[in-house]
């Protein structure tokens, strides 16, 4: 109660602004994504009064662009002179993988955390899994978000702050040659959102605060590495990007031609289009003579044109024409988003579009950054009451993330219309 009391008058006087480091997570099922508000506003005054801890934290995050094993912070994606809750300052974007969990735990607590009242804003299956062990490690509580909310806010501050964060592929048709174009997303609504994870979800967005999950996929980035290090012995995604930029999915795959000799024309299916996935790999000479590089393309391309082809049915159900992609499986990945292009395009007759956006896998953790604050702070007046009504035994955060998980979605979330 202590903590409630003093976190609670901290954020009434505006304090927090100077007691706080601002983080948003996203704990997800391979990859956690931190982001971190620097303030670049500092009054003297504020920089007195900073405690010496967040002051260390903040030059250790930001004067370095890699922690631990695997912590690593993409400078590339760092936003600059952005406005929050009327404090100017730069968004980070840091990312490690979440088997190493219990590392970034250790870190954190050697670099003083332990020794703050901190709540961060979470998100993703992890902010579930791993609350107990953030509570009992680090001294923090985690004020929990739904993973899918916050995905969205997070592309709308986004678009909001960068005018070149869509973008979409000019000369889709033609993958040799398509190139990356802006593309104005001012006017969003309505689109589908394809979120591609270690698992896919896709959503029909309708508004701000109006979607819903229409499909799913355990066919997602999670598989494609998955395969890969089964397949060609990789030990992790840059190598399996690497591998199948230089292999081919013709020596793995069945194509129409395969099958036809040449076009399956009345169904206007041409010849190179692939008729079956892996197809011949069945054949012990084609099997020999393929190479590590071969089936990492083919596991690539598997798994893309999956994910583009239930995506393409779900814009063609909710009658929407915009397509956007995002998750970690598109980081360094432009063989899938011009595939995707692709596909959209060429399925569709050039109705639908394929959109992508330069934050990636980042938009749930900014979105979790960006709740803080007034729905924390009205999220602890009401655990405040609901205690002194109830006198329950329940932790502070516990209460007030149940408080907030149960007055933020005012959507029907339909988690059943799974494909998988
Ligand atoms: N450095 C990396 N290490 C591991 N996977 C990576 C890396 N970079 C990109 N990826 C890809 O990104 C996927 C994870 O994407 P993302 O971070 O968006 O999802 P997640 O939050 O971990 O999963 P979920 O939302 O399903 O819980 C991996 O499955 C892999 O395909
Ligand atoms: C379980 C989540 C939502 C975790 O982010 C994601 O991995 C996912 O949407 N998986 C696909 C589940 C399905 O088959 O619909």
């Amino acid at each position: 109660m202590q903590d409630e009391k003093m976190l609670r008058s901290q954020l009434a006087k505006g304090k927090h602004l100077k007691t706080m480091p601002w983080f948003g997570m996203d704990i997800g099922g391979t990859l956690t994504k931190l982001v971190y508000f620097e303030p670049k506003d500092i009054t003297p005054d504020e920089q007195d009064q900073e405690a010496e801890i967040l002051r260390n934290i903040r030059r250790y995050l930001t004067k370095n662009s890699a922690y631990g094993k695997t912590g690593h912070r993409d400078t590339h994606l760092q936003m600059d002179n952005v406005e929050i809750r009327k404090r100017r300052g730069s968004l980070h974007f840091i990312r490690f993988q979440t088997t190493d969990m219990s590392n970034f735990l250790l870190l954190a607590k050697q670099k003083g955390m332990a020794e703050l009242v901190t709540t961060v804003c979470a998100t993703g299956g992890g902010a579930f899994k791993f609350e107990n062990e953030f509570r009992q490690q680090v001294n923090m509580k985690l004020a929990k978000f739904d993973e899918l909310d916050t995905l969205i806010k997070g592309i709308l501050f986004a678009e909001v702050q960068n005018p070149t964060e869509c973008y979409f592929y000019e000369n889709a048709r033609d993958i040799m040659k398509s190139e990356k174009r802006a593309f104005d997303f001012s006017k969003p609504y309505p689109f589908i959102l394809v979120n591609v994870g270690s698992g896919v979800s896709i959503l029909a967005v309708y508004g701000p605060d109006n979607y819903k999950r229409v499909s799913g996929t355990s066919l997602g980035g999670g598989t494609f590495l998955g395969l890969c290090c089964l397949l060609t012995g990789c030990n992790s995604f840059e190598e399996a990007i690497q591998l199948a930029t230089k292999g081919d999915n013709r020596k793995v795959d069945k194509l129409v031609r395969d099958i036809y000799g040449g076009d399956y024309d009345r169904f206007g299916l041409t010849g190179d289009l692939v008729a079956s996935s892996f197809g011949q790999m069945h054949i012990k000479d084609k099997r020999s003579s393929v190479s590590r590089e071969d089936l990492a393309n083919a596991t690539l391309v598997t798994i893309t044109n999956n994910i583009g082809s239930i995506a393409r049915m779900c814009a063609l159900n909710e009658k929407m024409d915009k397509v956007v992609f995002v998750g970690n499986f598109l980081r360094v990945n432009p063989i899938s988003m011009k595939l995707l292009a692709y596909a959209m395009e060429f399925w569709s007759n050039g109705t639908l579009k394929a959109l992508f956006l330069e934050h990636e896998g980042y938009f749930g953790a900014l979105g979790c950054l960006l709740q803080f604050n007034g729905e924390i702070a009205a999220a602890l007046n009401e655990t405040a009451e609901t205690s002194q009504q109830t006198q329950k035994s329940e932790t502070t955060a516990d209460t007030f993330s149940n408080t907030i998980n149960s007055t933020t979605s005012p959507h029907s979330n339909n988690t059943n219309n799974s494909d998988s």
